[in-house]
């Protein structure tokens, strides 16, 4: 086999915009893999990681999910109350002690152990957020609080527990669209053997 020789390098670099979330304008010397050197202009959204969860009761075979108001998909003609896994900005903090947060936070679930799974790039073509997903198992007696998201944030949250099942289902009929939540249900139904 041939050694390929793609490699990259950035020439350019301004910034875009400088709101909420910094966008960069980049231009990069790109080298294909048969020495072809193009320039190409790149545009990078740089989001801060996040991390998400599946919290499954056993006993009940349940699934906890949030819904909420989403701009993108309102912006885009689609259904914009989305219904998601617990999920968050890790706002500085290590991944696992984000997670606990934002489950806490959203949900009232007290979280006590979880397990890592797997990090991902939801969309890297553009944007620079990695997700680290997680799971934990619970039950009715840890959720300790009405959970709906943070006030002075204007999170308006909405807690639903629904079976494994309908969940799926959801999936199927297009009622849950976010895909850090299927990922996790489809974990789920891979998985939920090890979720005891
Ligand atoms: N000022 C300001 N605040 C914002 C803006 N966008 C979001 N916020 C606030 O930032 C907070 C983000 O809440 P988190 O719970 O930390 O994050 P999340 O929105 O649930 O993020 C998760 O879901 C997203 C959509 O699937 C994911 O993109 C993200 O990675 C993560 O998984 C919310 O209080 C929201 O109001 C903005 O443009 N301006
Ligand atoms: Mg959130």
């Amino acid at each position: 086999m041939t050694q390929s020789k793609a490699k990259v390098e950035i020439v350019g670099k301004e910034i875009l915009s400088d709101g909420w979330t910094e966008l960069t304008g980049y231009r990069i010397d790109y080298t294909d893999r048969n020495g072809v050197t193009h320039r190409l202009p790149r545009e990078v959204y740089h989001r801060t990681p996040a991390a998400c969860i599946l919290l499954y009761d056993p006993r009940r075979d349940v699934v906890v999910l949030v819904k909420q108001f989403r701009l993108p998909a309102y912006v885009n003609g689609d259904p914009a109350w989305m219904i998601e896994v617990p999920a968050g900005l890790l706002d500085g903090d290590e991944p696992e002690v984000a997670i606990r947060r934002e489950a806490m936070e959203e949900t009232g679930y007290t979280v006590r152990d979880v397990s890592f799974l797997f990090k991902s790039y939801p969309a890297p073509g553009s944007i620079t957020e990695v997700v680290h997903f997680f799971a934990a198992t619970i039950d009715t007696a840890d959720r300790t609080s009405d959970g709906g998201g943070l006030e002075e944030e204007h999170e308006d949250i909405e807690v639903l527990e629904v079976s494994l099942q309908q969940a799926l289902a959801m999936v199927e009929n297009g009622e849950i669209i976010d895909l850090k939540t299927i990922t996790l249900l489809q974990w789920a139904l891979l998985n939920k053997g090890k979720l005891r």
